[in-house]
């Protein structure tokens, strides 16, 4: 679960770096307070109370329906209890964390754009928890406003490169590439690393870690949710900052698409509600983002852009899957037709063999009978003769026809070749195929086929049976059992034709 180790030399670079950003001493206290078994609520007042501007804001949040509280409170006491114990630790979190680290002024210097897409991660973070049931809103807030603080390590560890760097990435994953490149670590990492350092709770350096290098993570399937949410929020805080709102929206429509998506109707929601905290948070975390018709006017421009995104998307879907079953459906014709012998509709020999071996192998694992029947028309050559090739066709055709009508779901006509076919009857035994044979005989010796305008003809066939799994009639060998069938057929025609014999 650990992500791969930072190289030794980079890891001592950043800890003694002396720009590196640090915490306050509240800070500081609080991070390892969260990480105490057992917090008592007078002792989390006392700490919070130490910095009077932490205190303001804690009652602020208490107050603040974008927490979910509409209570109103001006007592510290009555804060921490309304926010429960978790969600002040980790706001005071926030809190101090954003205020000790933006309190440095030379490191303010061309970060308002980074701070602001921090507020921003931290909402849409929290909103989309909220969406998916993701866990705690105010970790997820926590998580998503420090996932990118490795950025903050590495300008501070790498002040004269590190700038360069960023104005080279057009985009997040560029940036990330550029680090890895030139300074063989990157935020990533950097920012996982500085969590540890700090003492904050594992879960979030891990998804820090996690989705700046999800390759070399083995994380928990129980993280894997609040995982994607800080992923995802980055993407959605950038559809605010970025000029190119278009391209803004469809990268965060992708990166929502590699997880566990949220459908559409979700993440315009989360856009709406980012957009409708905004005032708050600037108040919260004094900082100011842009006018409200801007956020609004870039709100409902993602969100149309989102509709498109995924009713285009829907409708390739719905391409691709009838395309598919269309497909599936042309395959299944083809090989359906392969199988079948195109004169007569009945399947062809190939088809045949491999069938009767595997009904041969059935029969004998299940103990079941299965007969065989050969069967030949009668001086067929006649017709040839007397009324040409062409009525000879119609003729086979119409016979196979006929015997087809006369079969159960289970049994198999196949044309052996010329004017034989072949008949498998499956759990069938010798009588019965015999009565079987029988019906299609005299059935076939009644129908008329029309050989020529306004001429029918007639004609009969003989057929001979051989059964295997029959009482004593079990043939070991498949071959055995052709041969059995085809010497009944032989004397059916020796005995004078239009009969049925079956191998003894
Ligand atoms: N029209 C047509 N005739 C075929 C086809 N395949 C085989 N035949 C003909 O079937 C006839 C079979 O003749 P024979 O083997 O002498 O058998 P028969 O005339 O039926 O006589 P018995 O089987 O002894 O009753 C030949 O004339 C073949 O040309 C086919 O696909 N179409």
């Amino acid at each position: 679960m650990e992500a791969e180790l930072m190289k030794p030399e980079i890891e001592e670079l950043l800890r003694f770096c002396p720009r590196l950003p640090t915490l306050s001493g509240v800070a500081l206290r609080i991070v390892k307070m969260a990480r105490e078994p057992e917090i008592d609520i007078d002792q989390l007042a006392a700490l919070i109370s130490k910095d009077p501007a932490l205190t303001v804001k804690i009652i602020r949040a208490a107050n603040s329906p974008l927490l979910g509280r509409a209570q109103r409170t001006r007592n510290l006491q009555q804060a921490v209890m309304l926010l429960g114990l978790n969600s002040t630790i980790t706001l005071s979190l926030s809190f101090s964390l954003t205020n000790s680290l933006k309190r440095n002024e030379s490191q303010r210097q061309g970060l308002e754009h980074f701070w602001r897409r921090c507020l921003l991660s931290a909402l849409a973070c929290r909103e989309l928890g909220r969406q998916c049931k993701a866990g705690a809103l105010e970790e997820l807030f926590l998580a998503g406003l420090l996932h990118e603080i490795g950025v903050l390590v590495l300008a501070s560890v790498f002040p004269e490169r590190y700038p360069a760097l960023l104005d080279a990435s057009s985009n997040h994953e560029g940036l990330i590439a550029q680090e890895r490149e030139h300074l063989a670590t990157d935020h990533g990492e950097a920012g996982a690393w500085i969590m540890r350092e700090w003492g904050l709770p594992d879960y979030i350096p891990l998804a820090t870690a996690a989705i700046h290098n999800p390759q070399a993570m083995d994380t928990p399937e129980s993280l894997h949710a609040f995982i994607a949410c800080v992923g995802l929020s980055g993407y959605i805080a950038d559809i605010y900052l970025e000029t190119d709102t278009e391209s803004a929206t469809a990268s965060a429509a992708s990166a929502n698409e590699c997880g566990p998506a949220l459908d559409r109707a979700v993440l315009s929601t989360v856009l709406l509600q980012v957009a409708n905290s905004l005032p708050e948070i600037e108040e919260l975390f004094e900082m100011s983002f842009m006018s409200c018709e801007q956020v609004n006017g870039i709100t409902d421009e993602a969100r149309e852009l989102l509709v498109m995104r995924y009713l285009q998307l829907l409708q390739h879907a719905s391409e691709a899957d009838r395309k598919a079953s269309e497909l599936e459906r042309t395959a299944v014709q083809l090989q359906e037709m392969a199988r079948r012998d195109p004169l007569t509709g009945a399947y062809n020999r190939r088809y045949f063999d491999e069938m009767l071996s595997q009904r041969f192998e059935a029969a004998t694992r299940h103990q079941q009978p299965l007969s065989l029947g050969f069967l030949d028309l009668d001086h067929f050559k006649m017709v040839n003769d007397r009324y040409g090739h062409q009525a000879g066709d119609v003729v086979l055709a119409g016979v196979a026809k006929a015997i087809s009508s006369r079969l159960r779901g289970d049994d198999f006509l196949a044309r052996y070749g010329g004017e034989e076919f072949v008949l498998l009857l499956p759990n069938t035994n010798l009588e019965l195929a015999q009565r079987i044979l029988e019906r299609i005989r005299a059935h076939i010796e009644t129908e008329e086929h029309t050989v020529a305008p306004e001429h029918m003809i007639r004609i009969t066939l003989s057929a001979g049976a051989a059964a295997h799994m029959d009482g004593s009639r079990i043939s070991n060998k498949l071959d055995d059992l052709i041969r059995a069938a085809d010497r009944a057929l032989y004397l059916a025609k020796r005995q004078g034709r239009n009969r049925v014999e079956v191998a003894e």
